[in-house]
């Protein structure tokens, strides 16, 4: 989305480009929002932006860290080596428990308030961290992760839509991304300190601190949040407008002094919630009588334009879990440590550090090329880097034999680390990685731009649990896929869905770099918009 095109408040009352009608003879909030946002972020808004920071951090903390938690664990958990079976469900818990959180929390966080709810799954953070550090079984890792995942879960849709509704408008659209990347940071940290860990430090001791360094962060983010205010919109749809206008004049830099724009934002929320209130009085009077938290499902199921956004949103969403970039995440340590490779923690860092950096370049070409040209060009790359490796790992070893140790029947690629195929299958899983951080990895996350502000928040949830639940999939099956197809084939399957995702997106997810959320949403009125 362009940022500088969105109102400094969520506002369903205007166009964002159509020409401000004012309101009781005062200037409305994007006037206002042009006044607010000139010049750069005030010290304020870049310690929410912080703030915003840390939550990505941790859930990308805690997905990446499982991957070195995995091979480091030994016979700590229940006394034997973990399953396939284990490892794929100590993995899974968490992206299982996010879904289940994640359409809940907009529920909590309207009733409750945004912050609430960053607090509430900071504290989820700090316990999940330290029941896994100290358990001694698997089903008390599983409850772990499950915490874990509640907090992710909660996190990954609250904290956006907290900086959303509170930071001015032309840093707003910027923040998708760059919270993409704070969770590649995390991912990448997650890895250091795992490699660090399971080198340097004791066997037993070394994966507790892994999982439990995650509640430094949540710690330190609780503390913030806590100095922190609730948002404007939130704030007076409680109720409590004088407060809402001391956080916009504090957002605005003008704190203490007489200022007419804050006045018209507040009056302009007011206006927004009565509106919206009376048309959903209406509504749900009319067609679902107590059922009032219908409607908004009404609204975006009823109208062909918003299910079409919904499909595209889930498709990337669902195709960006589908494609198999996160069995990578997970699970590359145990991948590597198969393959014979030395250090198995150290070389999967390859895999966190290329997704970082190709997030970073994402940064600067996602405007420039366009979400649908950097998809269009990136998905063939990623299909090319799977069916490499899977033409890598086809060299390897084809036989399959029962591990003494572990119930496992993939351990029989021992000691095979610098062999050519193994060479390899690394170099394309980084081709893989590196296309995936360009596209997918990002795209998906520009979820909002497609719906229009009346059902933007509730789309988004909607798409935000399909990330989930395809997370979830990949998690449970990737290991089982391993054992029962072979890595070859676990790698040919994603490039096959790599493959039938790309023709989706080439027919139907149009171009919406470079116009207005209005333009944006407007493609999707009479058909998919695809020039
Ligand atoms: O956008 C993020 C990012 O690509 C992460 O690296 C990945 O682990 C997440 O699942 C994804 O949602």
């Amino acid at each position: 989305m362009d940022s500088s095109q969105a109102p400094l408040i969520s506002s369903n009352r205007h166009d964002e480009d159509a020409p401000y009608d004012t309101v009781d003879d005062v200037p409305g909030p994007r006037a206002a929002a042009g006044k607010a946002t000139s010049g750069r972020p005030g010290v304020f808004v870049l310690i929410l932006t912080f703030a915003a920071g840390i939550s990505g951090l941790l859930f990308g903390y805690d997905t990446g860290v499982i991957s070195a938690t995995l091979v480091s664990i030994g016979k700590a958990l229940s006394d034997r080596d973990l399953t396939s079976m284990d490892k794929s469900i100590i993995t899974s818990s968490t992206s299982l428990f996010a879904l289940l959180v994640s359409p809940f929390s907009s529920l909590i966080a309207d009733r409750l308030g945004r912050k609430r709810v960053i607090l509430y799954a900071d504290v989820l953070f700090i316990l999940g961290a330290v029941l896994q550090a100290v358990s001694s079984t698997v089903p008390a890792m599983v409850a772990g992760r499950c915490i874990i995942g509640a907090a992710v879960g909660a996190a990954s849709f609250v904290v956006p839509l907290y900086i959303a509704e509170i930071a001015p408008s032309s840093y707003r659209g910027r923040l998708v991304t760059i919270n993409v990347l704070f969770i590649t940071l995390g991912q990448m940290a997650a890895y250091i300190i795992g490699w660090a860990l399971s080198t340097y430090a004791s066997k037993e001791t070394g994966w507790r601190w892994m999982v439990g360094l995650g509640a430094l962060p949540a710690a330190l983010q609780g503390a913030l949040v806590a100095v922190m205010p609730e948002t404007p919109r939130w704030l007076v749809k409680a109720g409590r407008s004088e407060d809402a206008k001391r956080v916009v004049q504090k957002v605005n830099g003008v704190q203490g002094r007489f200022d007419g724009t804050a006045d018209a934002i507040i009056k302009e929320i007011e206006l927004e919630i009565r509106e919206e209130d009376e048309t959903r009085l209406l509504h749900n009077r009319q067609t679902f009588g107590p059922w009032n938290g219908l409607y908004v499902w009404f609204e975006l199921l009823g109208e062909g334009k918003h299910r079409r956004a919904l499909a595209i949103a889930c498709l990337l969403q669902g195709l960006q879990q589908l494609s198999g970039f996160n069995s990578l995440m997970y699970f590359s340590a145990t991948i590597f440590s198969i393959m014979g490779f030395e250090s198995p923690t150290l070389t999967s860092l390859i895999v966190a550090v290329t997704n970082f950096v190709f997030t970073l370049v994402a940064l600067g070409l996602i405007d420039k090329i366009g979400r649908r040209r950097i998809l269009l060009y990136s998905i063939p790359l990623m299909a090319l880097g799977l069916l490499l490796a899977a033409g890598g790992f086809s060299y390897l070893s084809l036989e399959q034999a029962p591990d003494s140790r572990s119930n496992d029947t993939i351990s029989t690629y021992e000691s095979q680390g610098r062999s050519g195929p193994a060479i390899v299958v690394l170099v394309s899983i980084m081709i893989y990685v590196a296309s995936y951080a360009l596209g997918l990895g990002n795209v998906p996350w520009m979820q909002s731009e497609l719906f229009p502000l009346s059902v933007r928040s509730v789309g988004s949830g909607v798409a935000t649990a399909t990330n989930w639940a395809a997370n979830f999939a990949v998690g449970l099956t990737f290991l089982p896929m391993m054992d029962a197809l072979s890595p070859s084939w676990t790698f040919v399957l994603y490039a096959g869905i790599c493959t039938i995702g790309l023709g989706l997106v080439w027919r139907i997810y149009p171009e919406t770099a470079g116009l207005s959320l209005e333009e944006a949403t407007a493609l999707l009125d009479n058909g998919w918009g695809v020039r």
